[in-house]
């Protein structure tokens, strides 16, 4: 079988970051870092739509103390214009209508290694990783991530040339997901996880698309890749990896019910009683520092509000808002429905005329970027937007505001409500998902329950009633800001993880 070539071939390879000696021992051998391929459509350093550019970024960081981690990302225009040089390291053979490709190999300036993707046809171009510069979906995504899936599953093989060949493949949410669907269809033992970071993009193409994709053809029934009629990619993630992880433990729970399953929750209830589905919550990382971010105007801690003060003049000045000593509320938020940015515009006019102020960055939907526009022109002074996004000024919004406003119909985790804790704004959110694991109502921020203006109005009031009081205001401050969110607390569950999937693998117990 092709993985049993692959460890003929590979297992006495040479890590680029941990070369053998020859005098190592078994001992020695036993403590090499595993080689994990983390799969991504997006990677902060490089490219970012939203959280999950944060976590393919400083979960594979924060896990190579311990493991050899290396992420495989489509070679976007922005990512073979990002200045940082790639080596040609391999190649993947193209498969039914999926082109050949290359395999290029980066080095961040940490030492972070990242394998690219080369496809000029399918990646180079302008526009996001999943749209075009009009915010349309590009028609031919099921073919450009396929490709994603089918070079991971080239390298696993050990046929895309490379002198590295992962132990496990970690996925990430639709775009990666057909990685370990391919490895599935060939045969291959290495154990795969797949981490859903958002449910509700599925990754769907018709049921015609199978040819291009050069699918077997059990991948198009029931008990395949087939959706309602359709071909979806994140279901194939869900049949064909190991085991399946998500975001947070209540986000794990919440997705295996009709209310927030997106039709797949009887499928995810039959992971959970094979003991396949688990949750575990994302983190932040050490660079979110209130006292020496140099993106902030000026550092603060709890001993010190002036340097939070300095950022709210800061924030004030950027959008246009008059100086008041009421709260300044924050928007940061791709603009989407699952946000619940509609229910923030509905109660602008009343956090306004009860003399809070507003900021509003990010970008999405059209309606709801035109939206937040409209709100600004009739709010002058009271309420600023910024239809884009800029990673600094995010952070200034975090460390200067009051209050982050984030009324999330559903939230997998959630980075945006742990930036503003560690920053001294505390968060107003739906206790659904990981906020509801991250938030204590009243301690660390507010939650509301229903999805609905007025609970959302009433958390808000609640919020605004502790701003009067400076006392109370700098307590839950002071407990936000020592919240525990750092990714350490998630390594350990990933690396049991693997270290419980390669030992199945090795007893010949690989659950598929
Ligand atoms: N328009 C924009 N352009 C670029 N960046 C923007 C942006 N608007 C906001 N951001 C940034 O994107 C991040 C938002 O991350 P979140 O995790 O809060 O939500 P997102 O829905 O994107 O992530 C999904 O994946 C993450 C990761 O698992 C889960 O935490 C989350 O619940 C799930 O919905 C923050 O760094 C924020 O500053």
């Amino acid at each position: 079988m092709g993985n049993a070539v692959a460890a003929t071939r590979f297992d006495q390879s040479v890590s680029v970051e941990t070369p053998l000696k020859p005098h190592n021992t078994i001992t020695n051998l036993h403590a090499i870092k595993k080689k994990i391929l983390f799969v991504s459509p997006e990677l902060a350093d490089l490219i970012k739509v939203g959280g999950l550019g944060d976590v393919s970024a400083s979960l594979p960081r924060a896990m190579n103390a311990d493991h050899d981690v290396r992420v495989l990302i489509p070679g976007y225009r922005q990512v073979l214009q990002s200045g940082h040089a790639i080596r040609d390291v391999g190649s993947v053979p193209g498969h039914a209508a999926l082109p050949p490709a290359r395999i290029g190999c980066m080095t961040l300036p940490d030492g972070l290694i990242v394998y690219v993707l080369i496809c000029p046809e399918l990646f180079d171009r302008d526009g996001t990783p999943y749209a075009d510069a009009h915010g349309r979906d590009w028609q031919d995504n099921h073919i450009r991530f396929a490709s994603l899936g089918l070079a991971a599953a080239e390298i696993a093989a050990g046929t895309a040339c490379l002198s590295w060949c992962p132990e496990v493949v970690h996925a990430n949410d639709w775009p990666a997901a057909l990685a370990p669907a391919y490895m599935s269809w060939r045969g291959l033992q290495t154990p795969t996880v797949f981490t859903i970071h958002n449910l509700a993009y599925q990754g769907l193409c018709s049921l015609e698309c199978s040819p291009e994709l050069g699918l077997p053809s059990s991948a198009c029934g029931h008990q395949g890749m087939e959706f309602y009629g359709r071909l979806s990619f994140l279901k194939a993630g869900l049949v064909y990896s190991d085991h399946v992880t998500t975001v947070s433990a209540n986000y794990a729970r919440e997705i295996t019910t009709q209310e927030f399953g997106c039709g797949l929750e009887g499928m995810l209830q039959f992971k959970v009683r094979l003991n396949q589905l688990s949750g575990i919550p994302n983190g932040i990382d050490d660079s979110w520092d209130s006292v020496n971010d140099p993106h902030l105007v000026q550092g603060f801690d709890v001993h010190d509000w002036e340097g939070k003060r300095a950022n709210t003049r800061h924030v004030e000045q950027m959008f246009g808002l008059e100086q008041s000593d009421g709260p300044l509320f924050a928007v940061v938020s791709r603009l989407v429905q699952q946000k619940g940015i509609d229910m923030t515009l509905e109660i602008a006019d009343a956090i306004v005329a009860e003399g809070g102020r507003i900021a509003i960055i990010g970008r999405g939907e059209e309606h709801l970027e035109e939206a937040v526009r409209e709100l600004a022109r009739r709010h002058p002074g009271k309420v600023g937007a910024n239809v884009g996004f800029n990673e600094a000024d995010a952070r200034c919004m975090f460390a200067g505001s009051d209050f982050l406003l984030m009324p999330s119909r559903f939230e997998p985790c959630g980075l945006s409500q742990m930036y503003a804790q560690r920053f001294g704004s505390l968060p107003i959110a739906r206790a659904t998902g990981g906020l509801k694991d991250t938030i204590e109502d009243g301690v660390n921020g507010f939650l509301f329950n229903e999805s609905s203006t007025e609970s959302y109005l009433a958390a808000v009031r609640r919020a605004m009633a502790i701003h009067r009081n400076p006392e109370l205001l700098n307590a839950m401050r002071a407990h936000a800001m020592a919240a525990p969110l750092y990714w350490k607390q998630s390594v350990e569950p990933y690396a049991a993880l693997y270290r419980k999937l390669l030992a199945a693998q090795k007893s010949g117990g690989k659950l598929v």
